[in-house]
This record gives structure tokens, C-alpha cells and sequence, in this order.
């Protein structure tokens, strides 16, 4: 899949899937399923690095987990987060960073916000880099939000929220994620737009879905937001399974004659 086929996706009225990730072996795993995009997430710097927000991740972060995911994902479309304001000093540092981003692997940016940055918005897809813009819950503005709360609730955000889809859709934008917003504004914009809308916490009404992939396994069991389903007991399984190793250990029963060399 690439960037130009989400455009046919929404066309043909195909929903899309996508996940993210951040390193080599889920990658390999990505490349088995018929998820269609991968999203090298700045949530790494919280859901790899135990950072409390997305505000720690780097250029240089970014590129080590793009590097590791492009090594597995296959064909998958791989679009990688631009950095909290690696894209807001200027369209030539931000052409510095999506550079960095793509040469590690990435075929496609995601930018959070548009206004303020729309010649940046412009620039990278003049340069022939594919951009997917992010709207609504913005994660590397919660210091200017206040918290992880859902956007666009009321006349004035959800006509702001509609506008700057319009905006990103104007400045080339190939698609564009929602996150937490109210479902029949999500559902408005999706309309309104000829690309397609990639919702997390924005209801069925969006082209598509994108789930952190830790959060869908159930790997985090005290981050349970409304919009996460766990498609998987991931933690318990895992749990489990090292329990189950420790008691072998301890026991004696492995590693077993055949699980040594002779
Ligand atoms: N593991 C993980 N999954 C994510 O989806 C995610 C991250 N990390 N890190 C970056 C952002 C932060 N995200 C978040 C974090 C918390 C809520 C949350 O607590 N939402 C409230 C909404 C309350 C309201 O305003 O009504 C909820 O209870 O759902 C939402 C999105 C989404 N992103
Ligand atoms: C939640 C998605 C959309 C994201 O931006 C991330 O994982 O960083
Ligand atoms: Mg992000």
C-alpha cells in the first residue's frame, strides 16, 4: 500500500486499518496481517520509553524506531510522526527532519495542527513527501490543552476542527487522522473531505481506524481510554507465559535433556 492508495481506498468506499509501531518483530507481524498502514508513532517516547508525553520524542528517536520497522513491515505503507516542533522553526528544519524520517524508511509524515505551519504543510508535499495531517486531540499540545480531553465539543471548535480539514485537505494532505472527537463531527469532516479520515476516538463515520498496537493486544492495563478494545489479554497472556517460565526454572523442568546439548 502506498500513500495514493488510501485516495482509491476512500473512492471504492474501503475502510482502512492502521496500527502503529516502533520496532522489528511486531513489524514482521504487521507484514503477515491485512492491517493497511503502520504509524511510527511518537507515543513511542511514552509506550517504548516510559516517558509521561509525547513531547520527549526526537528527530533522532524517531528515525532509530522508523529504521527498525522499515527493516520488517514489507510493502506496508510506514508513515512516521514528525516530532513535537521539529516542524514549527521553519519550513527548511522541518524539510531537515521529514528527511531524516524518510531516508530511515518512512513513505509518507504526520504533522499535528495545521495552522501556523501551512507552508511547511506545503513544502513537504511539493518536495514529493506524502503528508497525513492530525487533528483534534493534538498529544504534543496537552500542556496548551490541559489534558488528554476529547476536542471540538460545541459550534466554534467543531467549525475550527472542519475548517482546518478543509485547509490540510487544500495543502495536499493524503489523509488525515481525528482523534477524540465527538463521532457526528468526525462523521461531518469525512464528508466534507474527498481524503480519507483515519479516526482514533472519533466513531465509525471515518474512513478508517488507527489503535497504538500495545493498546489493542491489552499490553497496558491501566491506559483504558473509551475508544481502546482489547483484541487481545495481551499483558495476562504474557504474564502467564513468564511465570510459567519461572516455575520451570525453579522447578528443574527446564531446560529438559532435549532443550541441551549433548
Ligand atoms: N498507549 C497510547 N495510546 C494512545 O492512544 C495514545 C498514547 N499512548 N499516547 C499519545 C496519545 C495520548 N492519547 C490519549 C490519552 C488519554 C486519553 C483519555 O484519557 N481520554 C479520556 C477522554 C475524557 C473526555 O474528555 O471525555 C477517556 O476517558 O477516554 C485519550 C487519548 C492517545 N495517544
Ligand atoms: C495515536 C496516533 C494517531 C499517534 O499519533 C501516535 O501513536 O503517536
Ligand atoms: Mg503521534
Amino acid at each position: 500500500m502506498q500513500a495514493g492508495h488510501f485516495l482509491n481506498a476512500k473512492q471504492e468506499q474501503r475502510r482502512l486499518s492502521m496500527v502503529t509501531c516502533y520496532d522489528y518483530t511486531f513489524a514482521r507481524l504487521l507484514a503477515r496481517s491485512s492491517i493497511d498502514g503502520i504509524l511510527v508513532g511518537d507515543s513511542a517516547a511514552m509506550v517504548m520509553h516510559g516517558h509521561p508525553s509525547t513531547i520527549a520524542a526526537r528527530v533522532e528517536m524517531m528515525k532509530l524506531h522508523t529504521e527498525a520497522v522499515a527493516r520488517g513491515a514489507g510493502d506496508k505503507l510506514i508513515v512516521a510522526d514528525m516530532p513535537f516542533l521539529s516542524y514549527r522553526m521553519g519550513w527548511t528544519s522541518a524539510l531537515d527532519a521529514a528527511h531524516v524520517l524518510m531516508s530511515a524508511g518512512a513513505q509518507a509524515v504526520k504533522l499535528e495542527g495545521v495552522d501556523g505551519h501551512e507552508d511547511v504543510v506545503q513544502r513537504l508535499v511539493e518536495s514529493g513527501i506524502p503528508v497525513m495531517g492530525h487533528l483534534g486531540l493534538q498529544p504534543q499540545s496537552i500542556h496548551a490543552f490541559g489534558g488528554y480531553k476529547v476536542q471540538g465539543r460545541g459550534d466554534e471548535a467543531a467549525q475550527k476542527i472542519l475548517r482546518q480539514a478543509v485547509a490540510l485537505e487544500q495543502l495536499g494532505a493524503f489523509s488525515i487522522v481525528l482523534e477524540c472527537i465527538p463521532a457526528p463531527l468526525a462523521s461531518e469532516v469525512t464528508a466534507a473531505l474527498r481524503i480519507p479520515t483515519i479516526g482514533i476516538g472519533a466513531g465509525a463515520g471515518c474512513d478508517g481506524q488507527i489503535l497504538v498496537l500495545q493498546d489493542l493486544l491489552g499490553m497496558n492495563t491501566d491506559f483504558h481510554p473509551r475508544f481502546v478494545r482489547h483484541f487481545l489479554e495481551g499483558a495476562n497472556a504474557i504474564v502467564d507465559a513468564l511465570d510459567g517460565y519461572d516455575q520451570a526454572v525453579k522447578s528443574g523442568s527446564f531446560p529438559a535433556v532435549e532443550e541441551s546439548y549433548t
